[in-house]
């Protein structure tokens, strides 16, 4: 493993990632893996989680695709550096941010997704120019496997490697020194994750779950809202981390809800539900009995029927949920869906507010204030108001989660902002020494009060247009050559002795 992330290291330090033509270069490359090798990447999606192609496709293959053409179109203006405001002191210097790659990153990805999961934060780092070791989870093996079949056959094979592996694997790469982990998983293991990291004092982006509430007001079109719920729900049979987990809402719309819920159910996968293409199945036995034992004691309102040797389990929601009991307690990443009854909206609030902070939060309103304050009053990774998952779509929002739902985000500039160091760079020249006599021992009253002018006083082109007319004034005065140094020198001291003494008797 050691000498693994020695190779991965060296090739980074060899400079070769770091060119905006070599990092556009990759990218194309692996647009080209996933458009000539789609049906091998389809294929092993469906062998791990018994999903139907077109929804491996429309759910992460565009994803990644989108992904890589945002990067490509938006990379040579991120990677330029950016000029910076400058005070008095430095008006003459020159000021930026120049983003820089952070170096070796270690990729942790997610079972669920198997594929987008992994690849997205892949071109986040290539993007911003980092070599990267991508840790796919073991529990989808077929689409570890074609990930580390793949990779190599087009991207550099030294900066960006495949390490497969469980537990143990995982817990020797993560003794490794890295620049940045990127974990996508659960809580516990990322505590450990965490803590691994911060003995090479490694910064980490942890994505992470939680019971993500979907509040429903009473003002609302209660046939749409049942139709998007039943479709985040039960996308890959609940085990998408942004599902919503449970609904709150007034008592009197539980039945209603339950009805609805019932017919889109069979609206979108038939009578039978097993033989739908569109319903996949649980990942492993151990997660099909975890989530079984969420519905021990609950009042089940439709589906509950399970088949253990396929690990299926139906689309099921629960009625009258007590707050109390297991399946309240735990994220359930699973089919099956909770509605606790609230008295209102401020109920709704207080009993989020009593809780973790969830990866997502789901309002449906007519009521635009309504949606607003839920926002304002409540915490939670991200935000969709009158739909679910939604917000994971969008490149420009960043996706993340906040408390015990994660930290960091990615997506877009977002995932190129998270795999860069914002460098901050101040070029000054060795000429006018004058000015820093100012900073230099030994210390006065008069200094002081000329440090305050320089530093407190910032130098803005539209508030002090005189300023800037005066310091043109300087420039002008500079291009006459005969007397550059000499005019140089007086016309900056008559603008600063000026504009001193005009601040000073403001600030009496
Ligand atoms: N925020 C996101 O984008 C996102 C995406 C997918 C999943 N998730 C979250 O992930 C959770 C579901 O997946 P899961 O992780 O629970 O599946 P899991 O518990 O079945 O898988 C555990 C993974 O952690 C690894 N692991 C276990 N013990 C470890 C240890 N001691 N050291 C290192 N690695 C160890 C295993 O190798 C395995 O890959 C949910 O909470 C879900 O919300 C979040
Ligand atoms: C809107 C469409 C067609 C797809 C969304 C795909 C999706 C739900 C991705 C979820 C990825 C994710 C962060 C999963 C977490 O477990």
């Amino acid at each position: 493993m050691e000498r693994e992330v020695q190779r991965v290291r060296q090739a980074f330090l060899s400079g070769r990632s770091r060119s905006l033509r070599f990092r556009l270069q990759q990218l194309e490359a692996l647009r080209r893996m996933v458009q000539e090798r789609e049906k091998d990447i389809l294929a092993a999606i469906a062998a791990d989680l018994c999903k139907s192609e077109f929804n491996a496709y429309s759910q992460e293959v565009i994803t990644v695709l989108g992904e890589i053409d945002f990067m490509l179109e938006n990379l040579p203006e991120w990677v330029t550096a950016k000029p910076v405001k400058k005070n008095l002191l430095t008006m003459l210097d020159e000021a930026y941010i120049q983003p820089q790659p952070l170096g070796v990153v270690l990729i942790i990805g997610a079972w669920n997704y198997p594929f987008v999961l992994s690849i997205q934060p892949l071109i986040g780092a290539i993007a911003a120019g980092n070599a990267v070791i991508i840790k796919p989870s073991e529990l989808s093996e077929n689409t570890a496997k074609i990930v580390a079949k793949l990779l190599p056959q087009y991207l550099d094979q030294d900066l960006y490697i495949v390490i497969n592996g469980g537990v143990e694997e995982t817990t020797e790469l993560l003794k490794q020194r890295f620049d940045h982990v990127f974990y996508t998983g659960n809580t516990a293991v990322g505590k450990i994750v965490m803590e691994a990291a911060a003995k090479h004092l490694t910064p980490v982006t942890l994505e992470l779950g939680g019971k993500s509430p979907c509040y429903i007001d009473k003002d609302c079109d209660l046939d749409i809202v049942c139709r998007r719920i039943t479709w985040g729900k039960y996308m890959n049979c609940g085990q998408t981390c942004i599902a919503p987990d449970y609904i709150l809402c007034e008592a009197s719309l539980q039945s209603q809800i339950v009805w609805k819920i019932k017919e889109t159910v069979k609206e979108f996968y038939g009578e039978n539900i097993k033989e739908s293409p569109d319903y996949e199945r649980i990942i492993n036995l151990r997660h099909f009995k975890r989530i079984l034992s969420l519905l021990e004691g609950q009042k089940i309102a439709f589906g509950g029927e399970t088949d253990e040797a396929t690990r299926y389990i139906a689309p099921t929601v629960l009625t009258d949920v007590d707050p109390k009991t297991k399946v309240m307690q735990e994220e359930i990443f699973g089919p099956i869906l909770p509605i606790v009854p609230v008295k209102n909206v401020d109920e709704a609030i207080d009993f989020i507010n009593e809780r973790e902070k969830p990866l997502a939060l789901y309002v449906f309103s007519h009521n635009h204030k309504l949606i607003k304050r839920m926002i304002a009053e409540t915490s939670s990774g991200g935000v969709t108001g009158n739909d679910v998952i939604m917000h994971f779509t969008l490149n420009s929002l960043p996706f993340g989660g906040v408390g015990s739902s994660g930290m960091g985000a990615y997506h877009g500039k977002h995932s190129f902002d998270t795999f860069s160091h914002q460098r901050p760079c101040l070029l000054k020249s060795l000429k006018r020494e004058g000015a820093n006599k100012l900073r230099y021992p030994p210390n006065s009253q008069s200094k002081v009060d000329w440090g305050k002018f320089f530093l407190l006083k910032r130098f803005n082109k539209e508030k002090y247009g005189l300023l800037l007319l005066t310091f043109l004034g300087i420039v002008a005065a500079v291009l006459v050559k005969k007397y550059q140094a000499v005019l140089r020198r007086k016309a900056l001291l008559i603008f600063l002795v000026v504009h001193r003494l005009r601040w000073s008797s403001k600030q009496r």
